[in-house]
């Protein structure tokens, strides 16, 4: 794409090119509830609207328009490139978005490819300092490390453990926060079957106490109502 034809379309212009494909592909009735169809304002935690991104001087996606209500989860699909990271991060805040709006209306919590957790520390310490950044108490950080099966590796350094437990610890990051919207990027890379089911029951579990799900994978995850937005369709 040219570049005045993209500033064209960045600024709002009316779609003229019958090159341009719609800005989403609906996949399941459900992701039009995640759109907000169906669903009261109150029950909104998070919304893109007509939405852009540009990383380096590419546009990578543009009018993208999500919601996300409570007990939602939407998965984000398509292949190396697509923007799956990029949109995850335009949740989080972590990236302006060239266009459209991002609306948060409750925390996030964030999965990307760091861990985010102190290599040096043994893990529980390591979870223990987030504990105290989110203001959260001892017992939740336990909880959900036995949700995520980690109790046994309490006291060993981050920095020791493997790809998978290094996800699995991540992940009792986002549970132990409380945070309602979580943000999910490839959570279940290197989780072995066991650890992928834990993560499963615990985005189950978050939605039936009211939290939303937003979730970058390239594979699918046996999770329940799952509305489907395909990123390969926009590029
Ligand atoms: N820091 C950056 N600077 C410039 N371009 C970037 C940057 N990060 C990503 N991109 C580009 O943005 C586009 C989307 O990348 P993104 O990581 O969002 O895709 P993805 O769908 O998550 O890919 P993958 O499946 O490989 O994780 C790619 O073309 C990528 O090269």
């Amino acid at each position: 794409m040219d570049r005045g034809r993209r500033a064209a379309r960045l600024a709002g212009a009316p779609r003229t090119d019958p090159r341009d494909r719609p800005p989403f592909r609906l996949f399941r009735r459900r992701y039009a509830r995640a759109r907000g169809y169906g669903v009261s304002e109150a029950d909104l935690l998070l919304r893109l609207d007509r939405v852009a991104c540009v990383r380096g001087d590419r546009l990578v996606f543009e009018g993208v328009s999500l919601a996300l209500a409570r007990g939602g989860a939407l998965w984000l699909r398509g292949p190396n490139g697509a923007g799956k990271s990029s949109l995850i991060r335009l949740a989080a805040g972590l990236l302006r978005a060239a266009a459209g709006t991002v609306e948060r209306r409750e925390r996030i919590a964030l999965i990307d490819e760091g861990a985010a957790l102190d290599p040096e520390l043994p893990l529980r310490r390591a979870l223990d300092f987030w504990a105290r950044i989110d203001t959260i108490d001892g017992p939740r950080v336990t909880e959900a490390m036995g949700a995520m099966g980690l109790a046994p590796l309490a006291e060993v350094p981050v920095a020791m453990l493997s790809t998978g437990q290094r996800k699995r610890a991540a992940m009792a990051r986002v549970i132990a926060s409380g945070a309602p919207i979580w943000l999910l990027d490839e959570p279940a890379n290197g989780m072995d079957e066991a650890a992928k089911e834990r993560l499963v029951a615990a985005i189950a579990k978050h939605r039936g106490n009211g939290g939303a799900v937003l979730l970058a994978s390239h594979f699918a995850l046996d999770i329940a109502e799952l509305a489907e937005l395909d990123m390969g369709a926009l590029a």
